[in-house]
């Protein structure tokens, strides 16, 4: 008997119904179409991943269940790698298209997407990857980044007609394919207080709260540790795994009335395509400085330092017990809830990479693991930037002790975080190393490490030694070459409608 033919949708990072190419080309396409998702063990091992952010899909998921069961469709989840479970699904059909959205993502997934796209010439599957970024392949055009983006987040939103959605009939023997099936590690089903929660249709109510009540704040409190967490929209976990495109945002907010809050939000979003971009024109920064004499210097230099040493400070680091409070702040508070504020990212990073000299590929891979929003088309680009790798952009080694403008809210921050320091008062609290003989007899309880490094010499050692680098032949050598393959900067980019 003939197979029947059928098409198929794999969601990956892009978990929502609205604004979806393959959903919106599957239902045009006519045929029966299975809408899956799949857990591959080979991507779950890599190296960035977390049960947070497994947590974060399996929300999204139950969510896309709920809503596609309105339109009595099934969503089919699996744990499986992709090619064999292609090669199972081809035993009861034929496979005709394979819709998806096109990823810029690690090695790892570059690497399985390659072997994919062979199978599916082999084995005649028509595997049609759709863009959801304003990201081109290939060296095409770049000067012309800007306008296509701006293209790009304008053109009209792929709504799929539920109406003309043929869903494949499963017999029994196919049910141990839905969700309420699938034996998920406990720790992916359980919610943790602190934590942002996945689902399309929470991200759409947190982006209405936002456009609606919060935007003319934002960005107000920029800098300040943990306002600034209130005052920025909160939308990139949001975005990172897809539950809103953001063609979407930028869509409902250019149909607010201009404002300087609008224009700064449209900025911030423009910069992740911006990022993306830049990660997929030049992808091996995972792994190496972009500047190849800068990633040789960093190399000599690392071989210089003592490992014991070096793994003394990785553990301070990494789970916050440096002795400097805003540093250890940080740390703890993205263990537990999975974010923290621009500034302290960039914080966190100059303090392992410039203060502590950490090989920055471990703090990146640790950071990633960290951020409930890791999005790696954003994180590599950024972390080159911060850790000084381009040979290009300015240099950024900040002082983590405060930074004196946001001084209160930083110490709530503080006091938050690191609660065995909230007895001490303001200015102590930074510093809480100041603390006289005297004032210590006071505290007699106060358990907190001192501080790992003298922060002042390893930030003048930092800048000397970076600025060396920064300015030596080899290091500007390279710097025409890559800047022709960089992508323009979005600053101009504003919001219009
Ligand atoms: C070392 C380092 C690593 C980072 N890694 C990530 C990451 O893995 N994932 C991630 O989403 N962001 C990353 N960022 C960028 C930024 O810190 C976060 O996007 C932002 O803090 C998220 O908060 P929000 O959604 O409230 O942002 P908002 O300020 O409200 O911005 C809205 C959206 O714009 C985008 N955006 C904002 N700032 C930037 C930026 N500087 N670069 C690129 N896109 C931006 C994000 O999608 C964000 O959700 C990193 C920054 C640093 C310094």
């Amino acid at each position: 008997m003939a197979k029947t033919k059928i098409n198929l949708v794999w969601l990956k990072r892009d978990l929502r119904l609205e604004d979806h190419a393959p959903l919106a080309a599957a239902a045009e396409a006519g045929l029966p179409t299975l809408i899956f998702y799949t857990f591959e063990p080979s991507q779950l091992q890599e190296a960035h991943q977390d049960a947070r952010h497994a947590r974060f899909i399996v929300q999204s998921l139950t969510d896309l269940a709920q809503q596609l069961e309105q339109h009595a469709i099934q969503l089919l989840v699996f744990w499986s790698e992709i090619q064999p479970l292609l090669q199972q699904l081809r035993e009861d059909f034929t496979l005709v298209t394979l819709f998806s959205h096109q990823e810029t993502g690690l090695a790892a997934s570059f690497a399985r997407d390659q072997q994919l796209a062979l199978w599916c010439r082999q084995q005649g599957v028509d595997w049609q990857e759709l863009a959801q970024h304003p990201v081109q392949r290939g060296p095409k055009g770049r000067q012309q980044w800007r306008r296509q983006a701006k293209a790009f987040w304008s053109a009209p939103q792929s709504c799929v007609n539920w109406a003309s959605w043929s869903p494949v009939r499963l017999g029994p023997e196919h049910q141990a394919w839905s969700l309420k099936c699938q034996r998920l590690p406990r720790a992916w089903l359980t919610p943790v207080a602190d934590q942002q929660m996945g689902g399309s249709q929470r991200a759409q109510a947190h982006l209405r709260h936002f456009l609606n009540e919060a935007l003319p704040f934002y960005r107000q409190h920029i800098g300040s540790s943990n306002q600034e967490s209130r005052s920025t929209s909160r939308l990139s976990a949001y975005l990172a795994y897809g539950n809103l495109s953001v063609r979407q945002v930028i869509q409902q907010l250019t149909a607010q009335a201009p404002s300087r809050p609008q224009s700064r939000f449209y900025t911030r979003l423009a910069w992740q395509g911006h990022f993306m971009q830049k990660f997929e024109s030049d992808w091996r920064i995972e792994q190496e400085a972009l500047n190849p004499a800068v990633g040789a210097l960093w190399q000599a230099r690392q071989a210089e330092l003592d490992p014991s040493e070096q793994d003394r400070r990785w553990q301070a680091w990494s789970t916050g017990q440096t002795g400097f409070p805003l540093v250890d702040a940080g740390m703890r508070a993205l263990i537990q809830t999975g974010f923290v504020s621009f500034r302290l990212r960039a914080l966190l990073v100059s303090f392992a990479c410039h203060h502590l000299e950490l090989d920055w590929r471990t703090v990146a891979l640790h950071l990633a693991r960290l951020f409930l929003d890791f999005e790696p088309g954003i994180h590599y680009p950024q972390i080159q930037m911060q850790v000084g790798l381009t040979g290009f952009n300015t240099l950024r080694i900040y002082n983590p002790v405060e930074q004196p403008r946001h001084k209160e809210a930083q110490a709530a921050f503080i006091q938050q975080w690191v609660p065995e320091l909230s007895p001490l008062p303001w200015p102590l609290l930074h510093q809480p190393w100041q603390l006289t003989p005297l004032e210590k007899q006071f505290y007699p309880k106060l358990d907190y490490p001192e501080p790992i490094i003298d922060s002042q010499a390893s930030g003048r050692a930092a800048r000397e030694r970076l600025w060396t680098w920064q300015r030596s032949a080899p290091v500007q050598a390279w710097v025409p070459r890559l800047l022709a393959t960089q992508v323009e900067a979005p600053s101009r980019l504003r919001a219009s409608r």
